[in-house]
This record gives structure tokens, C-alpha cells and sequence, in this order.
């Protein structure tokens, strides 16, 4: 997948046969990507229930799986938990609204879980600057003292993705990061996602339902369906006609639009199982 020139060095991601299931019924099937580059952003597209959450767990370690998950040929689970948790940053489409804590201290002690190994007091000390940098750039210093239990679904959703970023993981997994948001944040955040992406050479990989979302904003899409890869690549290409057709039973194509590839979806195709 696509390579980007970050200022650092990121890792390489690669997903090999990552199988996983719930009881008795099998969510996803030997899925298999190609290798992913330091500063890719990554869209996993595909109807619901796919199985997008249940493959961005996976890979952060958060449900069980079988096959291989490797950080620059490194299979993660070596590591244990608490080093791939610094490592594999897995941001969930909604915060827990029930939290004693303020935003800043929320953003703080994740700051902290990533913080490298240096004396408590230094690390409060950077980790706290960390923070201011990450809420001015998410334009969320002004919520900075407000508890999370007072925030909106979609200011929370911010909160989310600042407490991704200010870890600087190497791998950030976003749930449908955009779901609460109006449209100006939907856009800014993702700019923000991307910007970081390629500046710091980490890898995003982002579940969206928002097609014009994925066209704008991702370097590669992995579209899912029943658990399985349906397509991989560039998204101009992997978006065909017969994919919207076969994945999304919809009527569908993308068009440029003022510089801007666009979906055009023009109806239901066929009542889909
Ligand atoms: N904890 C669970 N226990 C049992 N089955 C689950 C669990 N979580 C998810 N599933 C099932 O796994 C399948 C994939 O779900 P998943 O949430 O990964 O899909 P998704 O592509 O993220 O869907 P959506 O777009 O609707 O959010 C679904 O059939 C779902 O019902």
C-alpha cells in the first residue's frame, strides 16, 4: 500500500489470515492485507455488519484471534498488552460518557500510557504540554475543563481522537471516528487524522460508512463484506460500479466533481439478505 516520505520513521502493518469469531459464529475469515506503509491512511468500508469494528479490535488485541498481526515483521502479541496498547492506538465510536473525568486529564492520562520510560514528574511535565498541542490543534481547548459527562455525543467523539493522537501510536484504529460529527468537523478531523498521518509516518486506519469520506481523505480502501476482503487498493479503482453493486446493492459510480472524486448513488439495486 501507497508510501508517504513522514519526518519519522513509522512501522510497516501487516495482516496476515486474521480469523476471528464470536461463539460459534465466524466474523471474519483468514483476511489478509497487503503490507501498510508508515504515513498511509487506511478507509475499511462495507456494509453493516461486515465485520470493520470486529477487524480493528482484532488488530488492537481487543478480541481473540487467530493468525498474524506484525509490526516491521514483529508479531505484536509478543510484546504483551500493555506494549501493544502503546503501540496500536484503538479509538471506539463513543467515549463512556460516565467519567469523573475533564477533558483535559481524560486527554492527559493517555498521554501518560503512551509516555516513555523518563522520571514521573518529567513525564507529567511533557505529557501535560502534549496535551495543550493536541487540544489547540483539535480545536478543543475551550472544552479543556469541562467533564466528559457534559459533553455532546459529538465533542466527545473529539475527545476520542485526541486521546489517539496524543499517544502517538504507531498505528491509530478509528471506529467510524466521523458518525456524531456536523460537517465542518467531520472534515477538519479528518484533515487533522491525515495531517498527522503523514507527519509523523504513523499508519490511520479508519472505518466510515461515508464513501465521499474515504474518496477524499484515504490513501487506500479495504472494503469488507461478510468478513471477507472484497477489494483492496487505490479508491478510485477498488470503487467500481460492480462493487457498489455487489457489496452495497446499490447503483452507484464516482465522478470528479470541482476537483473532488464524489459517489453517485442512484438507488437500490436489489433487497439485499
Ligand atoms: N460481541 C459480539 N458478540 C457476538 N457477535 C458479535 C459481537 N460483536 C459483533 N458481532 C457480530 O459480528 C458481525 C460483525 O460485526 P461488526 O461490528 O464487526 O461489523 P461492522 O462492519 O463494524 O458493522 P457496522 O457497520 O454495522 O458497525 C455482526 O454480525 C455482529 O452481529
Amino acid at each position: 500500500m501507497s508510501a508517504h516520505s513522514p519526518e519519522r520513521r513509522g512501522s510497516r502493518l501487516d495482516v496476515s489470515k486474521l480469523s476471528l469469531r464470536y461463539g460459534m459464529v465466524q466474523v471474519l475469515h483468514q483476511v489478509s492485507l497487503p503490507s501498510i506503509l508508515p504515513g498511509t491512511v487506511v478507509a475499511l468500508l462495507g456494509p453493516n455488519a461486515a465485520g470493520k469494528s470486529s477487524l480493528l479490535r482484532g488488530i488492537a488485541g481487543l478480541s481473540s484471534t487467530t493468525g498474524e498481526v506484525c509490526l516491521d515483521g514483529v508479531p505484536v502479541g509478543q510484546a504483551g498488552f500493555a506494549e501493544r496498547a502503546r503501540k496500536i492506538a484503538y479509538v471506539p465510536q463513543t467515549l463512556p460518557a460516565a467519567s469523573r473525568l475533564c477533558v483535559f486529564e481524560s486527554v492527559l492520562s493517555a498521554a501518560m500510557a503512551g509516555a516513555g520510560p523518563d522520571g514521573r514528574e518529567l513525564r507529567v511535565a511533557r505529557a501535560a504540554e502534549q496535551v495543550e498541542a493536541t487540544l489547540h490543534q483539535l480545536e478543543l481547548m475551550p472544552l479543556a475543563d469541562r467533564m466528559l459527562a457534559q459533553l455532546s455525543g459529538g465533542q466527545r467523539q473529539r475527545v476520542g481522537l485526541a486521546q489517539a493522537l496524543v499517544r502517538k501510536p504507531r498505528v491509530m484504529l478509528l471506529d467510524e471516528p466521523t458518525s456524531a460529527l456536523d460537517l465542518y468537523y467531520q472534515l477538519r478531523s479528518l484533515e487533522q487524522v491525515v495531517a498527522e498521518t503523514k507527519r509523523s509516518g504513523l499508519i490511520s486506519m479508519i472505518a466510515l460508512h461515508d464513501i465521499n469520506l474515504a474518496l477524499r481523505y484515504a490513501d487506500t480502501v479495504v472494503v469488507l463484506s461478510n468478513g471477507c476482503v472484497r477489494g483492496v487498493g487505490c479508491p478510485r479503482q477498488v470503487l467500481s460500479p460492480a462493487l457498489f453493486a455487489e457489496v452495497y446493492g446499490v447503483s452507484g459510480r464516482v465522478v470528479e466533481f470541482d476537483g473532488v472524486p464524489q459517489a453517485v448513488i442512484t438507488g437500490v439495486r436489489a433487497i439485499r439478505d
